[in-house]
């Protein structure tokens, strides 16, 4: 047999756990597919002595990254410790000293990647990052190369493990929010921070990562809108069931007249759309390309083996390259810088819930406002009693954004309004 090619992993918690394991188990596969053994030589971690998710050598481990970084033997560092600091400068020490690198790491690519990128190109290396988004999902490789013959017009999808198994637990089991989320955190689906999951930064970072590649030009965290599910209430999700719609948290990309919008926020859907039925840690993604028409991606988008198996096949792919001496094959796709749209001139309907005082002529006061800034509603769902309050629900027909949220700042600053309930944008699929 042929020498192994030597791969240094940096971090060994639920990825890195998951990903230890299927090389261990795939190992002789993987030489016979390669015609040469892929051999984990060092894991770098913080804490020597903490127990781990996987059988592993004890003196494969170390807690210093030059035993990585600095070995002259390791073709192939895989970083699977996420955050910026240190993971940014150790992926950069790695492509500068000639090595090929994957990662999982979506903060660092959402934000990071062109730097990332002009590094590898300039040393004709392999960057390769499949389990940045949507976990075992495959997605990126499946943009860049499967659907490179197409224009994509759009992308739409559930890319949140986490709050998608929180927002079906709520939906399915009326549970608790705080409750699920510790469930999720527990079967390592959740962030080492889960506010970045709950709060939507998590899939703003993969709408970035796979709408810059989508659309050919670069898309960073913060062109995307970002709003999570923390404000979706029991009351939110009970009115959009009897409307015959399911809450999701979605990242939508599209491009429209050159323009890119991208935008993460819970939003309503039909319930007979297929994202309403992507339930508990699975993530889909829909893309729309003028060629292929509409395909959907569907799988595990978080936890240790869907996540190690992106992990394993960007490896495979790394390692052949070496073997064929064509590494840095497939760069940075981002050619064109498209200019982003702002929220404020998207176009939607609105799921709109209104705390009003309970007196005459308020209900005609609110369809003044909305009539004087071009809102108009499709359809009034309830106007409930309680005490000396209503809540009036409603759905608006499709609105510019700005026209919606300067008719709701005029309606929040009128006496007879005491709270705007909550605003969830409906997707009619
Ligand atoms: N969890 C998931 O389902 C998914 C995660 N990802 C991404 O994968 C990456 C890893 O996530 P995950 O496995 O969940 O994270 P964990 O927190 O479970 O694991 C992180 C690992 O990195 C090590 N580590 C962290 N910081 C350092 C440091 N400064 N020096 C040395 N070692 C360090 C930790 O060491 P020690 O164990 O000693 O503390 C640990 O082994 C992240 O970028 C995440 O966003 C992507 C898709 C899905
Ligand atoms: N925290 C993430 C993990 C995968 O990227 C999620 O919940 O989807
Ligand atoms: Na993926």
């Amino acid at each position: 047999m042929k020498q192994p090619i030597m791969v240094g992993l940096l971090g060994l918690g639920t990825v890195g756990g998951g990903t230890l394991r299927i090389l261990q188990n795939r190992v002789e596969d993987i030489a016979q597919r390669l015609g040469r053994p892929v051999q984990v030589k060092k894991v770098l971690v913080r804490n020597l002595h903490k127990p781990r998710p996987v059988v592993v050598d004890p003196a494969l481990l170390t807690d210093n990254p030059a035993d990585i970084l600095e070995d002259p033997e390791i073709s192939i560092v895989v970083e699977l410790m996420g955050g910026i600091h240190p993971a940014l400068d150790y992926i950069k020490s790695a492509l500068k000293a000639g090595k090929n690198v994957v990662t999982a790491n979506k903060d660092l690519m959402a934000v990071h990647g062109r730097e990332l990128f002009d590094l590898a190109e300039a040393k004709e290396l392999d960057l390769e990052f499949e389990a940045s988004v949507a976990g075992g999902i495959p997605i990126i490789r499946p943009l860049k190369v499967c659907l490179a013959a197409n224009r994509i017009e759009e992308l739409k999808g559930i890319i949140n493990g986490t709050t998608n198994f929180i927002l079906t637990k709520m939906t399915q089991e009326g549970s608790d929010f705080g409750e699920v989320l510790k469930e999720a955190q527990a079967l390592g689906y959740a962030e080492a921070d889960p506010t970045a999951d709950v709060e939507g930064l998590d899939a703003a970072r993969k709408l970035a990562i796979v709408a810059s590649i989508a659309f050919n030009s670069r898309i960073t965290l913060n062109d995307v809108y970002v709003e999570g599910i923390t404000k979706v209430t029991a009351r939110d999700i009970q009115y959009a069931r009897q409307m015959g719609y399911t809450i999701k948290l979605l990242g939508i990309a599209k491009e429209i007249d050159g323009k890119v919008e991208a935008r993460v926020h819970p939003a309503m859907i039909p319930d007979c759309h297929p994202l309403a039925a992507v339930n508990d840690a699975f993530n889909a993604i829909f893309v729309k390309g003028d060629a292929v028409g509409e395909t959907m991606f569907y799988g595990r988008g978080a936890g240790d083996m869907p996540t190690g198996s992106a992990v394993v096949g960007d490896i495979i792919d790394v390692a052949r390259n070496i073997i064929k001496g064509h590494t840095g094959r497939i760069s940075c796709t981002c050619y064109h810088q498209k200019p982003v749209r702002p929220i404020g001139e998207i176009v939607c309907k609105y799921f709109l819930r209104l705390v009003v005082t309970e007196k005459p002529g308020v209900l005609a006061a609110i369809a003044g406002v909305f009539g004087d800034q071009g809102v108009s509603i499709q359809t009034l769902i309830q106007q409930e009693t309680i005490g000396d309050s209503a809540e009036i629900v409603l759905v608006t027909h499709p609105v510019r954004e700005d026209n919606l949220q300067m008719a709701l700042k005029i309606l929040s600053d009128m006496p007879s309004v005491e709270r705007v309930g909550n605003v969830i944008r409906v997707e009619r699929g």
